[in-house]
């Protein structure tokens, strides 16, 4: 019985010998964040002869890939990624998912949109039917904290504040506990238009293309169905 830190290593792993045959000198990654996103960065950096760097989507990312010597840099100096690689916390059979447990979402959102694709590793414990299990993380101006909550409570979810944590671009958390996700998009799109928000960690209306899902008999493939 594989653990979750075994099964993690895993998606990570197939994720490098996913992204292989794209590298090149001139080549730039995306990369994600969290624990899964560390493997992976980990196994990448094994390679860092055969690419030009990364572009991260956290201080955090970005430090522990300075550290194993991959060059780092600046969305705002790069036009393309062949690749962008990263977890989740929820991901649905079409591959939209909930992201930010680590309060990463916003760079993770503008990073992934630069991408060509986004690759997606998790382990199988992520899968879910329906999105909303997982408390879902909206970054908002911390002026409009409250205003935010009281629009998001009409939506029918229970907001609490992430006490303590500021994100890498000096806003505020709010965790969404009880939203019943049936159509992840217009619930994007809605969350996302409430003056204040920054972003939420719905990426539906742009989800993954493919995820690398480990399971206890290896990893699996799935692909989006668009
Ligand atoms: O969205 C994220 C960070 O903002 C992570 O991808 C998500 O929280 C999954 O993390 P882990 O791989 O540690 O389970």
């Amino acid at each position: 019985m594989l653990t979750q830190q075994e099964l993690k290593q895993n998606a990570a792993q197939a994720a490098v010998d996913y992204i292989l045959p794209m590298l090149r000198t001139d080549v730039i990654v995306g990369v994600g964040t969290g624990s899964t996103a560390d493997l992976f960065i980990d196994g990448l950096a094994m390679h860092k002869e055969r690419f030009r760097g990364a572009v991260s989507s956290s201080d955090r990312s970005s430090a522990r890939l300075s550290a194993l010597g991959v060059r780092v840099f600046d969305l705002n100096d790069v036009q393309t990624m062949p690749v962008y690689v990263d977890g989740a916390d929820e991901i649905d059979a079409g591959l939209h998912m909930i992201k930010g447990g680590g309060g990463a979402l916003t760079r993770e959102k503008i990073v992934a949109s630069v991408a060509e694709r986004f690759v997606c590793i998790v382990d199988e414990s992520k899968l879910v039917q329906k999105l909303g299990r997982f408390p879902l993380p909206v970054e908002v101006i911390p002026m409009a904290r409250a205003a935010v909550a009281r629009e998001l409570v009409r939506l029918g979810g229970q907001p609490v504040l992430r006490e303590g944590f500021v994100t890498d671009n000096g806003c505020e958390i709010l965790d969404v506990a009880g939203l019943a996700i049936a159509q992840p998009e217009q619930l994007e799109a809605a969350i996302n238009n409430i003056p204040g928000v920054v972003t939420c960690g719905l990426f539906a209306i742009a989800g993954a293309d493919i995820a690398l899902m480990s399971t206890q008999d290896g990893v699996r493939e799935l692909r989006a169905p668009r």
